[in-house]
């Protein structure tokens, strides 16, 4: 029997790993050209953790907690490697907001985006948010930060991080499809623009500071919106779930910022980072993680074939979109933790063909970075063998004058 016929109760054991998968999986890595024999790295791939800036001075006090030494990642500013079996949620450094789980690829495409003070950044694919987080502390208290993602309770999630870890501040969450989100960054509104609205304080229309606590009326629009939709935004206008103090936001007008007409190229983002859906596969994590949701719902997160396409198309997408809203002169970084051809240098191939000014950058950075070229030159593969890390893909383009 053909193993795309093997049923799903039959798994296969990959040699070395303790994970049984089905055959369609296997199928899956095999028709991408992917060795199966990297998961069973899953036990011996260090775990990283992203300590907080500011809060390297407790590092002792954290390894006495968690019970191990915290390996300082030299060529990643912030972050240590911990053994796998390491579990940080109970730890009080954890709690407390001194650390998170961030795979030490992820901080690299991070890196890449290469920002500095003052720039307006949008993350198209924010949720659940480590990389927005680290995006945030980068900034400092200059520019702005722009999250979206399409799935709303995700989303929640990315707030809930940003005020654990105090770094909301100059950050605006939108619920919205990244393949069509057409909002510029402030500066285009509140720097180019004056502002007529500015004093009417109490007026329904404009944007007083942020407050978690909702009136009765929002609280009902809340909870028709989930009733209506679950995941998936029915509404094409983007919904504003969170906006820091200095994010741009209060004291605005929503017209300012819903009908704002500026042109992208000159009033568009400075950094963007579309760290796109993809089916997850180069993520040791996120495949081990099927254990707990059943192997048969892999097949549909993963390997069903209708939704591969849509994947494939709809990562072009989020690429064009996240490009078309980049300022000339800005760098936009394309990431996925899958490690299929398809998913990564096919659709950078594509991009390009379409956009004649977007132009491949070398990330300057990861010279010392323990990482290979991709299939197209000056793209990155982060790998289990080669990197110790988590499966990445990662292309950086630039924007040039038409
Ligand atoms: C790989 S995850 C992003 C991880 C995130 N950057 C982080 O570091 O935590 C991909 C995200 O894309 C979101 N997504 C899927 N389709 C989308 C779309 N059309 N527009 C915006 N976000 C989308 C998913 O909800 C998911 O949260």
């Amino acid at each position: 029997m053909d193993s795309a016929d093997t049923p799903l109760s039959v798994c296969n054991v990959v040699k070395n790993c303790s994970l049984p998968f089905p055959g369609a999986f296997l199928d899956f890595l095999e028709e991408n050209g992917l060795d199966p024999s990297m998961y069973a790295m899953i036990e011996s791939v260090p775990r990283y953790i992203r300590v907080k800036p500011g809060c390297e001075s407790h590092l002792l006090e954290m390894e006495d907690e968690l019970k191990c030494k915290l390996q300082k990642i030299t060529w990643l500013p912030g972050f240590f490697s911990i053994p796998p079996q390491i579990q940080i949620a109970g730890s009080k450094a954890y709690q407390q907001g001194k650390i998170y789980g961030m795979d030490a690829a992820s901080g690299a495409a991070v890196l890449a985006l290469n920002v500095s003070l003052g720039d307006h950044v949008l993350d198209l694919c924010a949720a659940p948010g480590a990389k927005l987080c680290m995006l945030a502390d980068l900034l400092g208290s200059s520019g702005s930060l722009t999250g979206v993602d399409i799935a709303r309770h995700r989303l929640a999630a990315c707030r809930t991080m940003l005020h654990k870890y105090f770094v909301g501040d100059r950050c605006r969450l939108f619920v919205a499809d990244g393949a069509s989100f057409s909002l510029l960054p402030f500066r285009s509104c509140v720097e180019t623009k004056p502002n007529p609205c500015m004093t009417g304080k109490n007026d329904p229309e404009i944007f007083a500071e942020w407050t978690g606590k909702r009136s009765w009326g929002d609280r009902k629009k809340a909870k028709a919106r989930s009733s209506a939709a679950t995941n998936q935004i029915q509404s094409s206008q983007p919904e504003l779930i969170f906006y820091g103090r200095h994010s741009g936001v209060v004291g605005l007008c929503k017209n300012d910022i819903y009908n704002a007409v500026d042109e992208p190229s000159t009033s568009g983002y400075d950094r963007v980072l579309v760290d796109a859906e993809c089916t997850h596969d180069g993520s040791l994590k996120h495949i081990q993680k099927f254990e707990n949701w059943g192997w048969e719902t892999l097949e549909r997160r993963v390997l069903d074939a209708k939704r591969t396409d849509s994947l494939l198309h709809l990562q072009l997408q989020l690429l064009t979109n996240g490009f078309r809203l980049l300022r000339v002169g800005g760098t936009l970084v394309y990431s996925t933790c899958s490690l299929t051809v398809a998913q990564n240098e096919d659709v950078v191939k594509q991009f390009l063909s379409a956009n004649y000014s977007a132009e491949l950058q070398e990330v300057e950075v990861a010279a010392n970075w323990p990482c290979r070229s991709g299939g197209i030159p000056k793209t990155l593969r982060f790998d289990p063998k080669t990197s110790g890390t988590s499966g990445l893909f990662i292309a950086k383009f630039t924007k040039l004058a038409s």
